[in-house]
């Protein structure tokens, strides 16, 4: 596989403005086309660093809204891989242990990998990798209303410490680095990840980089 027949699309957006729900949307159609072995997702959240060295009370006080929480070098490098054609293995994340897990997913080469995190677009070097880009522009009072009920249901967290983290890091991050980032995508998207129109356009774009 060259690097021509590896279409890579970046999707960012604050935490919760409905970035998973439109990746697993357009794999979930594009795979039908495609081959379920033909079509990725990378969540942008397995490249957060790894802290199992740290005790849980340090790891609850990292800011994981800020670039330097992830590891963007080795997300790029692997990137660089699956475009070569070549294996990698992926990170696995526990939300609710705030560190790395020991096991990795293997991947292999596909047609289409769809990228999906709230830093990726400040990071010039995951956007030279990125064939299309989107930002997801969902009203942020509604991000974190979804957000708790998220993070609570799923997450293992209390509503108390989302609401402090959410003061303490998430928004402020938000406007420092997430939202400027805006200006670099390609396609931004209004309301959230039940966008059909936007969906309908971002897979008719992956057809036809296929087709080059
Ligand atoms: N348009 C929408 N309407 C209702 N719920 C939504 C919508 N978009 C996303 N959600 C829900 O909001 C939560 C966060 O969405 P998700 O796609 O996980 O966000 P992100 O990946 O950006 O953090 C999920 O529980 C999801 O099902
Ligand atoms: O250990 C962690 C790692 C991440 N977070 C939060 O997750 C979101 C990003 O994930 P989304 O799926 O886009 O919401 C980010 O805002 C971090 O604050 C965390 O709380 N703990």
């Amino acid at each position: 596989m060259n690097s021509q027949q590896c279409v890579i699309i970046g999707i960012a957006g604050a935490s919760a403005s409905g970035k998973s729900l439109i990746a697993q949307t357009i794999f979930e159609e594009l795979k039908r086309d495609l081959g379920t072995d033909q079509i990725g997702v990378i969540n942008e959240d397995a490249y957060y660093r790894d802290q199992s060295h740290m005790t849980m009370e340090d790891r609850v006080k990292t800011n994981y809204d800020h670039p330097k929480a992830l590891d963007h070098q080795l997300l790029a490098e692997h990137l660089k891989q699956l475009k070569k054609g070549e294996q990698v293995n992926i990170p696995c994340y526990s939300y609710k242990e705030h560190t790395r897990m020991t096991k990795t997913l293997d991947m292999q080469p596909k047609k289409v990998i769809i990228l999906e995190g709230i830093l990726l677009l400040t990071d010039p070097k995951l956007r030279e990798l990125m064939d299309a880009s989107v930002f997801m522009d969902t009203p942020l009072d509604i991000c974190f209303l979804r957000r708790l009920t998220r993070d609570v249901a799923e997450r293992g967290r209390t509503m108390e410490s989302v609401i402090s983290q959410y003061k303490a890091t998430v928004r402020p991050m938000f406007l420092q680095f997430i939202e400027p980032s805006k200006q670099h995508a390609d396609i931004i998207v209004p309301r959230g990840g039940k966008n059909r129109i936007a969906t309908d356009i971002l897979k008719a774009r992956i057809q036809h980089l296929l087709a080059r």
